[in-house]
């Protein structure tokens, strides 16, 4: 059984898949908080920007095989446009994401990408696979096609990941976890300052904007 929160067909907003057409598959559920705001301060992720309880969103759902799932999410991708993509996120996608479900997302012609806190073992068959470290949560997966380090983290430097092996590293600036984002998001503004200075100065790291909400599509 699949537990999904939401899924919908969107543009990527952040890192080198940046602008590209996919399908966002969220998962319910997280092995860092569990979603509750009465428990945010104390979890061990606790700048979640998303709801993720649930399988009452928009598209969401319990799906009782991969095919299901799968051919439920092919059903929001548009006819005869490009090569399909899922974005595989949550919650923590890696607490439900099998190789069953990815073979079968690649039968129904997706490439298969995946957003994960890193915690957890990544099934074999990912396309694109990326690593979002937390302060406080061990990384076990050693290498990804890109990590994406949500900056500033107070007891996470970025010089502390660079023992992943990774294509592409990036910082993301941390936004307002609940005020909603109108451009008005002071903390974010200065975080995001903050990474640019970080990049300028350590030309390894790039910056990446969450372009829906720059756009406001999702
Ligand atoms: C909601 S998480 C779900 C996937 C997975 N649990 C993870 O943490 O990577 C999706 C992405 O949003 C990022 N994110 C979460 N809260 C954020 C915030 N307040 N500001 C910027 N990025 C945030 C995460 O670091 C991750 O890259
Ligand atoms: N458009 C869009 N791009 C995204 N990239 C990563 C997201 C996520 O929540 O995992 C996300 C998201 O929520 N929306
Ligand atoms: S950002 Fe990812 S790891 Fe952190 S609470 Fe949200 S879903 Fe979980
Ligand atoms: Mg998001």
């Amino acid at each position: 059984m699949y537990r999904v929160k939401e899924a919908f067909y969107t543009l990527q907003g952040e890192g080198a898949q940046a602008g590209r057409a996919a399908v966002f598959c969220r998962f319910s559920k997280c092995n860092l908080w569990n979603g509750r705001e009465k428990d945010r301060a104390d979890a061990v992720c606790n700048f979640c920007d998303t709801d993720f309880v649930g399988t009452d969103g928009q598209n969401g759902g319990q799906f009782e095989t991969a095919d299901a799932l799968a051919a439920h999410i092919r059903s929001l991708w548009p006819e005869a446009s490009g090569r399909p993509y899922v974005v595989c996120t949550g919650g923590e996608p890696l607490l439900q994401l099998d190789e069953r479900l990815i073979e079968a997302f690649h039968q129904q012609g997706f490439e298969v990408g995946v957003e994960t806190n890193g915690t957890l073992p990544a099934p074999a068959g990912i396309d694109w696979l990326c690593v979002s470290p937390k302060a406080d949560a061990e990384v076990v997966i050693k290498s990804c096609n890109e990590l994406k380090l949500v900056f500033p983290q107070p007891l996470a430097p970025p010089e502390r990941f660079l023992d992943i092996r990774a294509e592409h590293y990036f910082l993301s600036p941390m936004a307002s976890p609940t005020l909603p984002d109108d451009g008005l998001d002071s903390v974010k503004q200065s975080n995001t300052r903050r990474a640019t200075d970080y990049c300028l100065s350590h030309p390894r790291w790039r910056l990446t904007l969450q372009m829906h909400k720059i756009v406001g599509i999702d």
